[in-house]
């Protein structure tokens, strides 16, 4: 039993506690509860004394601390959806150490601990702003600074001349409005966004806090958000027009025409050297058309000549979607007569389809007619509606944003974080002759970014062009003296095959670099390798 003299002194001094006070004895039966345990359970329950804990409170752990004679202290106990109090239970224990009954108290969760006054507080929030990641700076109303914290030390380190005096209009510009006014900067390596509010008491304006926050990582995940959709895009062949980078007027003339020309149901003909974006062109007219949902299908004339095949062969009806056909000039004159009964065949019932064909060349069709090897009627046919993509000699203000785009689809391969291109490097980028443009850049950039150091962040002229000094290398040739007694041609492809494969390894796998050094198409390339098996 709970002594009754130490009952009765301690129960005047808990009816003053704000904390509540709950008293069970050894079979869980409540003896005693204050007015602030009342008061703060009463919205659920109603406390009684002489009535079993379970029977008013049915989850209480009082019974747990009586069965386990161990205290528990700050529990979380709900009493209601919203509301909520830290409870700590004792057990009682007499002199025998025999358990007489338990203890609980209650506190609000929200209750201020008694530590946190008015100077703590003050303290605190010093404490929070010096160690704060944001950077913030408080000035008074004449502008001077009363404190800064050592990150807004550390960022406003790093802007230059202008840019500091943009953060110093900020504030101003909250003297004169006193509202928020926010802007951002951009420094070589980082975005800092700055916001400024006046601080206003009793209708007086104060002074001014300043909050910077370096949201680098945002604008770079942000990037690479985007950058890895169009990534996917690109593996599901589902480009849009969005995904296009450019400055050029060219190819935003080219860009608009092929809106124009996919929302009609022509066939369209796109013109353009290799790696101009032809492929990439064709897709993001099919997923802007109507056929969006249908199958969008790739034929070359060489890798896929049974398609091919098919394709001329079959009513055009039978289609739905569209289907790419690059190369046109690989067809033989025979196919191209095919084709062009297609042309005309399709030209007639157009209006009707949900099928369309889009036909591409990285070859001049003129030089193909001049050649004797190109039907002019063909070509007459598929000028009627014809883009144009042009060279990056021919647009040479898209070479440092479609670099720069690379840079982050490779920082994302390799985990590299490379986020600038020098000057020089980007003068050596603009003024190298490609042959295959957006391909072939991609593929230098890969090889420099290899040499790029990992703690670097600026890719540098350095890094560029070193196949130039591996070209003038000789390629040793294995004696083939034993191989006397084959088929010349035989011999040849035995040479090709080894010199293409030596070149390949000495340009690290590059294969655009590679069909460059050899003098050959990309595309001629990937034929060679499959046909040798070098893939
Ligand atoms: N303007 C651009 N913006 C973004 N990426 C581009 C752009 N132009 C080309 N590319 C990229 O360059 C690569 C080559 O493009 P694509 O395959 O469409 O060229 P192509 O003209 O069809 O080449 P080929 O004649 O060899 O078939 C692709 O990875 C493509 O995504």
């Amino acid at each position: 039993m709970i002594d009754r003299t130490i009952q009765s002194t301690s129960y005047t001094l808990f009816d003053e506690l704000k904390e509540g006070i709950i008293l069970v004895d050894n079979h869980g039966v409540i003896c005693y509860f204050n007015q602030s345990a009342e008061r703060m359970v009463q919205k659920q329950y109603h406390l009684q004394i002489d009535q079993h804990i379970l029977s008013i409170i049915p989850n209480s752990g009082m019974m747990r601390v009586l069965h386990t004679k161990r205290k528990e202290e700050q529990k979380m106990f709900a009493i209601s959806d919203t509301d909520y109090l830290l409870i700590s239970r004792y057990p009682l224990k007499d002199k025998e150490n025999q358990i007489i009954g338990a203890v609980a108290v209650l506190q609000e969760a929200s209750q201020k601990r008694e530590w946190l006054d008015d100077d703590n507080i003050q303290m605190l929030l010093m404490l929070i702003l010096q160690k704060s990641a944001e950077a913030y700076v408080i000035v008074d109303e004449q502008g001077l600074v009363i404190m800064q914290n050592p990150s807004y030390d550390g960022l406003i380190s790093v802007v230059d001349q202008e840019q500091h005096e943009s953060v110093i209009k900020n504030r101003e510009e909250v003297f004169q409005t006193r509202r928020d006014a926010e802007i951002t900067l951009n420094t070589d390596t980082l975005c800092l966004s700055i916001k400024s509010t006046p601080i206003i008491v009793d209708g007086k304006l104060k002074g001014c806090l300043q909050i910077i926050k370096n949201k680098t990582e945002t604008v770079y995940l942000k990037k690479e958000l985007q950058q890895t959709k169009a990534i996917i895009r690109g593996l599901e062949h589902n480009y849009q027009f969005d995904d296009f980078i450019y400055q050029s007027p060219f190819m935003k003339f080219a860009i608009e025409q092929a809106k124009l020309a996919a929302a009609t149901k022509r066939v369209i003909f796109i013109r353009g050297e290799e790696g101009t974006g032809k492929f990439m062109l064709a897709n993001a007219i099919h997923n802007w058309s109507e056929n969006k949902f249908k199958l969008f299908k790739r034929i070359h004339p060489k890798r896929n000549q049974a398609q091919l095949n098919k394709f001329l062969s079959t009513n055009c009806t039978k289609y739905k979607g569209t289907i790419y056909l690059e190369n046109v000039t690989y067809l033989s004159i025979d196919e191209q007569t095919l084709l062009l009964e297609k042309l005309r065949e399709f030209g007639k019932g157009e209006k009707q389809a949900s099928f369309r064909l889009i036909i591409s060349s990285p070859i001049k069709l003129e030089k193909a007619l001049i050649a004797g090897v190109f039907l002019e009627e063909l070509y007459d046919e598929l000028m009627k509606t014809n883009i144009y993509l042009p060279p990056l000699s021919e647009r040479k203000e898209d070479i440092y944003p479609l670099s720069k785009y690379f840079l982050m689809e490779l920082n994302q391969e390799s985990d590299r974080w490379i986020q600038e291109i020098d000057l020089e490097a980007q003068k050596a980028l603009e003024s190298y002759s490609y042959t295959s443009n957006a391909l072939e850049l991609k593929a230098i950039l890969q090889l420099a970014v290899v040499r790029v150091q990992e703690e670097e962040t600026v890719l540098k002229l350095e890094h560029l062009f070193h196949s130039g000094e591996k070209k003038e290398q000789p390629i040793e040739l294995e004696d083939t003296t034993d191989d006397v007694d084959q088929p010349l041609s035989e011999l040849v492809e035995k040479y090709e095959k080894v010199i293409i494969e030596k070149t390949l390894r000495k340009l690290e796998g590059n294969k655009t670099l590679t069909a460059k050094t050899l003098g050959l198409s990309v595309r001629n390339l990937y034929y060679k390798l499959d046909k040798y098996h070098l893939n």
